[in-house]
């Protein structure tokens, strides 16, 4: 399958658009792309393509260095003596494991600070923090780095929030009261993502995937991969990628065929996560996908996870679960207590 067999959403009309009236075409788009696929591409998003091409050229400069000058970065676990947190920092090849198996990648996770209310001393003695309560850790080379990661990573967040406000209204949710905004997260108008993404807790992970030294072998079990098959299990995965073709394979309604999901210059791979599907009562299915890379060269990608507020209730929202004509696919639970499950279980 080709890369334009995906749908391809150029957000930029929306972006411009001054009424709800206006955006409603591309929200269209949206709902049809999350119906029919959970995946599509996002042209017209405004960041520079020259500032994409230098995210991808910073991470391939990290990962070219020795491996003791990355492991400086080194994640370690929550309540070490070390001060990790479990979840922040650099994992060498094979350290992240999907679906039970050791993924032949390597990576830096970056995660939004823990801003949001007071620190828990971790389990060990003084200085040990809690999962996720740690700082994030930034390479020292290449120099720029952090700095041009820090102001990326605010312009993913407009993006994200472009994207999710895009979202509320492709499911047709009640417009906004204007006389009356509201701060209440529990309210279920098409700004509903918005309000529960404002202080997105977003992850960001800097991907290498050297090229796959085993046989091609399909279905094998035992088959390498550069990452397992999963959904992602959050709210909006925003992907960069260096033009490496044949890696990323979602897979296909028909649940066993696997489309290619090449790079367009320019443009994010963008995938619903399982947040979303839950909101949505399922009428937006979170996709598997997997990387398998056996081309040339070392391949380097950066998605940046848009998720929900640490403290946000997601549950199915009431409109969605009278469309879908199914029971609540789930109870409801806080976006910080299903991420915490997906660390300390390492992301089986
Ligand atoms: O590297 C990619 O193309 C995708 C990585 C991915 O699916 C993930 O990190 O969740
Ligand atoms: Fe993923």
């Amino acid at each position: 399958m080709s890369p334009s067999s995906l749908p391809v959403i150029d957000l930029s009309d929306f972006r411009n658009a001054s009424s709800t009236q206006d955006q409603k075409a591309t929200a269209l788009a949206i709902n049809q792309a999350c119906t029919d696929y959970g995946f599509f591409y996002l042209t017209g998003h405004g960041i520079p393509t020259a500032r994409l091409d230098t995210v991808i050229s910073l991470a391939r400069q990290f990962f070219a260095l020795p491996l003791d000058q990355k492991n400086k970065i080194k994640r370690y676990d929550a309540g070490g003596p070390e001060g990790g947190d479990g979840a922040r920092g650099y994992q060498g090849i094979g350290e992240n494991v999907t679906g039970g198996r050791r993924d032949m990648h390597e990576a830096i996770d970056f995660y939004r600070e823990w801003d949001d209310g007071g620190k828990e001393e971790g389990g060990g003695s003084n200085g040990t923090c809690k999962t996720l309560q740690g700082h994030n850790l930034w390479p020292e080379e290449p120099r720029e780095l952090g700095e041009v990661y820090h102001e990326y990573i605010a312009q993913l967040e407009d993006v994200g929030k472009a994207l999710v406000r895009a979202m509320g209204i492709a499911l047709d949710l009640d417009e906004p009261e204007t006389s009356t905004t509201t701060n209440d997260d529990a309210v279920e108008d098409s700004e509903v993502f918005v309000r529960n993404t404002e202080r997105s807790f977003w992850v960001m992970r800097m991907i290498g995937y050297p090229k796959l030294s085993s046989p091609a072998s399909a279905n094998a079990e035992d088959a390498e991969l550069s990452c397992g098959e999963h959904t992602d299990y959050g709210c909006v995965t925003l992907l960069l990628a260096d033009p490496t073709p044949g890696a990323l394979q979602v897979l296909h309604k028909d649940g066993k065929t696997w489309l290619n999901a090449d790079p367009i210059p320019g443009a994010f791979v963008v995938n619903i996560g399982d947040m979303m599907e839950r909101w949505t009562n399922g009428l937006w299915k979170s996709t598997k996908h997997r990387v398998i890379h056996r081309g040339d060269g070392y391949r380097v990608s950066v998605p940046f996870f848009y998720e929900p507020n640490f403290e946000a209730v997601i549950k199915p929202l009431k409109k969605c679960v009278e469309r879908s004509g199914k029971e609540p696919i789930h109870g409801g639970s806080t976006y910080g207590e299903h991420l915490l499950g997906k660390i300390e279980g390492n992301f089986y």
